[in-house]
């Protein structure tokens, strides 16, 4: 069974995907998800955090609609503009396109027209919008992967490791960004990381997830509001999540 229904406006994204197991021609099978069930409020951002091959894009992927081989259903939050929108690892930019058109494109005709100044400058992009993608250096192309999600205003948005790959410096820098694009739109958000201080740094809470095949160990709640999420205050949540969750690294 493969259940995607949309819900009524405020509604959370709720998961509740029993199993998903890849068979190979030969015969081998891998289950990667068992029994896992969770939510995300509307407006929250949420984390979901577990160890490698654990299986969270496999998740994101069946979120997306990308892979309908599994049982099991989740509904997608409506409301607004009930439009589901991801950031990849990978920037996927048309590179025959600048990256205004980049953004652009991905908008509803009706939305094709709006207003990018705020959104291109809060990313650090006024400057690089007539540019094409082989011009850009990656964190300036995941910046431009964000600028395109978030100027759908999208219901729903999905990252998996967007900042992967990046110099520490350079990841800061863009977590920062993500933090003020997304609070002038609190937009429901499930994003994939291994990286437990970036989840610390960016989510309301974190689904920690157990290794393969992957179900949820717990949540963790992070009640400090953003703001005052400094390296000392980090630390101190580092130390109650250690509590809550020993060995989870
Ligand atoms: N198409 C596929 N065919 C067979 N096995 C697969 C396929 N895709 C993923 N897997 C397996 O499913 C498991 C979960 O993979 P997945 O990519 O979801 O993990 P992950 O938690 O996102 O890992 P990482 O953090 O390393 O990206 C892994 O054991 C992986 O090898």
């Amino acid at each position: 069974m493969n259940d995607t229904r949309p819900v009524g406006a405020g509604a959370p994204l709720r998961v509740d995907i029993a199993e998903k197991t890849f068979r190979s021609a030969q015969g081998v099978s891998v289950t990667a998800l068992k029994n896992l069930s969770f939510e995300v409020r509307q407006g929250e951002f949420a984390c979901l955090l577990g160890p490698s091959g654990c299986g969270k894009t496999t998740t994101l992927r069946i979120l997306l609609g990308l892979d309908r081989q599994f049982s099991g259903s989740f509904q997608l939050p409506e409301g607004g503009s009930n439009r589901i929108a991801a950031v990849f690892q990978e920037p996927t930019l048309l590179p025959w396109r600048t990256v205004e058109q980049n953004v652009r494109l991905a908008l509803p005709k009706g939305l094709r027209a709006k207003n990018l100044d705020g959104l291109f400058d809060t990313l650090g992009l006024a400057g690089m919008r007539s540019l094409y993608p082989a011009e850009l250096s990656l964190g300036l192309a995941r910046r431009a992967a964000l600028a395109r999600a978030f100027a759908t205003e999208p219901a729903m948005l999905f990252l998996d490791e967007p900042f992967v790959s990046l110099d520490e410096r350079t990841a800061e820098r863009l977590r920062h960004m993500l933090v003020t694009v997304w609070s002038a739109r609190p937009t429901t958000a499930l994003m994939v990381t291994h990286n437990l201080t970036e989840a610390l740094m960016l989510s309301d809470r974190i689904i920690v997830l157990a290794p393969r095949p992957a179900h949820v160990l717990g949540i963790f709640d992070v009640r400090l509001p953003r703001q005052q999420r400094s390296p000392e205050a980090t630390s101190d949540l580092l130390r109650s999540f250690h509590q809550q969750f020993p060995g989870v690294t």
